[in-house]
Formats: structure tokens, C-alpha cells, sequence
């Protein structure tokens, strides 16, 4: 196994290689990072549901990947017998992370096309193309929401970001990150500002991380510092993922997104999320969104230090809604929504066809 990563926008956070999915774990913090391998779809929903991969792209191409491998590993003969075993697979993988649509997204793809197949060898075959297809336009999308997004910012700006939402949440080169490192390669110098993200870290942990290893100028604060932040004057935009946005504009993401959004709006600062249209979610009503609630120690200590008395209540959302009058615009692989959402939003998908 190889240790110690470099990590920078080239690098793939999950890959099909030898019919095996291949992640990044990251073990002794902060940087000591290796590759995993994984044979069994049940590994890579379990990778999922412990946040070894983490971030809703990426999250979408693991569930399309844990159906490649569940395809490898059923034993049926026939169209219908493999169907059936992939079905079963499905549920498992989509019981793992309730609000990144992105993973419903992934594994529907790969059942729609499974079913256009004629045999067991050719379902085999199309399931594991097109999740490795998947894989490839991850990239490429990023890059085209990078090149959308980078006329939004100016040279010297200094940018704040919140979570991960860069190459280690997607397959490779990030949204929120990739929008940011698209930036600087259009010749304009920018800094980054990234937010600790508590209860576990992932500012910290993966976007300081890699912006460090991308050679950017990159400061954390703690969460609690987003509004000194801004009302000293330290941050003129702020850029941020999204794990689910529906077609009022509402958008899922990180817990404390809300909270500097709110702060932005408050000092006159833009804040935009980029996200791909495997993000956006046109069925779905925001209040029908399920916010995943996660283990009440990741608050009541930090790593394995317990900070907090025992018996308490603890209360540990994943994610919040931020509204749309909050968002000065959504960055997409096909063009950048503003308000009023109802009506760009569903543009955008046109523009897809
Ligand atoms: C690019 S995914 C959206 C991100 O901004 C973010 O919310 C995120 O990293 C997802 O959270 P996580 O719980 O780490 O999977």
C-alpha cells in the first residue's frame, strides 16, 4: 500500500481498476493517506457509510461502482436472475446516505441501463462501461463548472469555502475547489478561507489538506469565526458544494452552511454553491428532504478525545437547507442560475439536451 498521498486535483478518489474499486482512506491524521481495495459491493456501501468516501459525486460514482462489483460477484446466468441480484445490491447501496441525491442518482443510472441488456455477460459488461463512464464525465464536469464559475471571481479575492466539496469529494479536481482552482489557472491570484466543518472536521482534515498540497494560500478558522471573518473584512466571496439542491433553489449541504450564508448576506458578500446536475433534484420538495442524522459522539468529543459529560442529549445533523434569497447564484457544468430558480434551474436541463 502506499502511504502518504500527494493529493492535488488529479488525483482519483475512487477508481475501477482490475475489476476491484480502489479508494482513498485516510488514517493517522492529518496526512497519512492509502489506497484501498475493495472486491464486495457490502465493502464499499460499508466505505460509504463510514465516510471513507465522502462528498455527493463521489459518493453517486462509489454506488455505481458497488453495482459493478455486485455484478462480478452474482452467480446468475440469466438477464433475470442478475437483474434481480443487482436490485438487491441497490437497496443495500442506497440504504447507506440518505441526502446526497447524487447516490440514488449513480445507482438508477446503472439499473436503467442494466435492463437494456440481453444477457448476463452483457449486463456484466454495459454496467461496469458505464460506471466507469460515469467516472470519466465526473471529471470533465467539474472542469466545465470550474471554467463557469472562475468569471465569477476576481483577481485578489479571498475566498471562503465550507466542507469539502473538492477533489477528495468527488472523483477528481472538486466543485466548490474546482471552481476555485479554475480561478487561478485563469491567471487571477486568490486565497482560501476554509472552515473547520465540526463535528468531524472535513475543512481541516481535506480541504486545508489538499489546498495546501495544490499550493494554494489557505487559512482554517473555526466555524465559530465565519462572522469575524467577515465583518473584518477578511473575505470578499464565499463558494461552497452541495449534496442536494430542488427546484426552488433550496440547497442541502453541510451542516453550518446555512449559518454563513446567512453571515454573507448579512456583511453584502456573494455566496454561490457549485454543484453538478446530478446534484439538482427536480421531483423532490425541500421539505421532503430527509436530513441525515449522525452518531452523538462525533460532537461529544473530538477523534477519539471525549470532551463532553456522559448523559447528555446530543443532537447531530449532517446538513441544512439554506434558502434560495440567501444564494447569489448555482454553479453548474452547464451555466450559472440565478434567482429566480424556479425559472433558471430547469433552463439549465434544457440547455442539457
Ligand atoms: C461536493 S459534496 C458537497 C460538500 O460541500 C459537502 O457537503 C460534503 O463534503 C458532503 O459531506 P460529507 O458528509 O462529508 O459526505
Amino acid at each position: 500500500m502506499d502511504k502518504n498521498i500527494a493529493i492535488d486535483s488529479s488525483l482519483r478518489t475512487v477508481e475501477w481498476k482490475d475489476n476491484k474499486v480502489v479508494m482513498i482512506e485516510q488514517t493517522k491524521l492529518p496526512n497519512e493517506l492509502i489506497f484501498v481495495e475493495y472486491d464486495d459491493f457490502n465493502q464499499v456501501a460499508n466505505a460509504i457509510k463510514t465516510l471513507i468516501v465522502r462528498g455527493a459525486p463521489a459518493i453517486g460514482v462509489s454506488g455505481a461502482f458497488g453495482l459493478g462489483l455486485a455484478a462480478l460477484q452474482s452467480k446468475a446466468t440469466t438477464k433475470e436472475e442478475l437483474l434481480s441480484d443487482l436490485e438487491d445490491a441497490r437497496k443495500i447501496l442506497f440504504a447507506t446516505r440518505p441526502t446526497a441525491v447524487n447516490l440514488g442518482w449513480g445507482l438508477e443510472k446503472i439499473m436503467n441501463v442494466a435492463k437494456t441488456g440481453e444477457t448476463a455477460e452483457q449486463i456484466r459488461e454495459i454496467v461496469i462501461s458505464t460506471a466507469k463512464k460515469m467516472a470519466e464525465e465526473d471529471i470533465q464536469i467539474n472542469k466545465a463548472m470550474g471554467k463557469n464559475g472562475a468569471i465569477l471571481f476576481d483577481n485578489n479575492d479571498t475566498i471562503m469555502t465550507h466542507c469539502n466539496a473538492g477533489a477528495l469529494a468527488t472523483v477528481a479536481y472538486g466543485t466548490a475547489l474546482g471552481v476555485i482552482r479554475a480561478t487561478r489557472e485563469s491567471g487571477k491570484n486568490v486565497k482560501v478561507i476554509a472552515t473547520e466543518t465540526r463535528p468531524i472536521q472535513q475543512g481541516s482534515r481535506l480541504t486545508a489538506f489538499e489546498l495546501k498540497h495544490d499550493g494554494f494560500d489557505v487559512s482554517l478558522v473555526p466555524d465559530t469565526a465565519v462572522g469575524y471573518s467577515m465583518a473584518n473584512g477578511l473575505v470578499n466571496k464565499v463558494v461552497v458544494g452541495a449534496d442536494r439542491i430542488v427546484k426552488t433553489g433550496h440547497v442541502f449541504n453541510k451542516i453550518g452552511t446555512y449559518q454563513v450564508a446567512t453571515m454573507a448576506k448579512q456583511h453584502g458578500i456573494p455566496f454561490y454553491v457549485a454543484a453538478p446536475l446530478s446534484t439538482i433534484d427536480l421531483k423532490t420538495k425541500a421539505e421532503d428532504v430527509i436530513i441525515e442524522m449522525r452518531k452523538g459522539s462525533e460532537v461529544t468529543g473530538i477523534g477519539d478525545k471525549k470532551t463532553a459529560p456522559d448523559d447528555i442529549g446530543v443532537i447531530n445533523p449532517a446538513f441544512d437547507m439554506t434558502p434560495p434569497e440567501l444564494i447569489s447564484g448555482i454553479i453548474t457544468e452547464k451555466g450559472v442560475a440565478t434567482a429566480p430558480y424556479e425559472k433558471s434551474i430547469p433552463k439549465l436541463f434544457e440547455a442539457n439536451n
